[in-house]
């Protein structure tokens, strides 16, 4: 799968990008990271991306001419025009579901916005879809892209050790996940449930499944209606 970010600062995405699971699926050439530094197609002499917006008001606007260039670099080679998500608090927000979906595609542009947006007709242009991760405001959209390509990418075949590493995960088959433990036996006073070390695994199943199913009660109720 091949993620191409759209961004003033493709710095922020070379070092994030390059530890753990994602850096080691990079390596693996399961999934491709580009960052696209939207500066570098700016036709002005000096290099500017943004101006004031019409209308007055505080804060300046992205120009949409680099970031057309910088996408029309993506594609014109390409015989399909792949997605293109805007990060936005606009957006639908993102969730297991959305992420799933996601992860069919095979090529995503993540368009990253900053100051106080793009140009309106950037979006009306070539973005496909708005997503945001959640109801708050932040300086760009790289730290939300950032976030969709780790959620994303997670399911990306091969990219985590083993498929029922992400089965059980909170908000996957609708529940939050059950309480995790590893050595040592006990700590702190607090000792392992010990159906754990049982070695009854339908037992275990069990068990896990009620402990699900109380937290989602508790923590998450909401949860529990959206279940198909
Ligand atoms: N909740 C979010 O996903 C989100 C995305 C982008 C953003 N800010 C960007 C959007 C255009 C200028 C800065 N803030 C919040």
């Amino acid at each position: 799968m091949r993620f191409d970010v759209l961004t003033l600062f493709p710095d922020i995405f070379h070092a994030v990008m390059k530890e753990s699971i994602i850096g080691r699926a990079q390596e693996k050439n399961i999934i491709e990271i580009n960052a696209i530094n939207i500066r570098d197609f700016s036709k002005d002499k000096h290099k500017k991306v943004d101006d004031y917006p019409y209308g007055g008001g505080g804060g300046m606007v992205m120009t949409p001419q680099p970031i057309y260039d910088a996408y029309l670099s993506i594609v014109k080679d390409l015989p399909h025009k792949p997605k293109v998500i805007y990060l936005s608090p606009q957006g639908k927000v993102l969730n297991q579901k959305k992420v799933v979906e996601l992860s069919k595609e095979k090529h995503l542009i993540l368009l990253c916005g900053h100051y106080e947006g793009v140009d309106e007709r950037i979006i009306e242009e070539i973005v496909d879809e708005e997503i945001s991760i959640g109801d708050y405001v932040l300086t760009g959209g790289e730290i939300p892209a950032m976030v969709l390509i780790d959620s994303v990418s997670r399911l990306v075949p091969d990219v985590l050790p083993s498929e029922d590493a992400y089965k059980n995960e909170s908000h996957y088959n609708g529940l939050l996940e059950y309480p995790q433990y590893t050595r040592p036996y006990e700590f702190m006073g607090r000792k392992v449930p010990d159906i754990l070390l049982s070695g009854h695994h339908a037992k275990i199943e069990e068990w896990r499944k009620e402990q699900s199913l109380k937290r989602t009660l508790e923590k998450r109720p909401d949860l529990l209606k959206k279940r198909d």
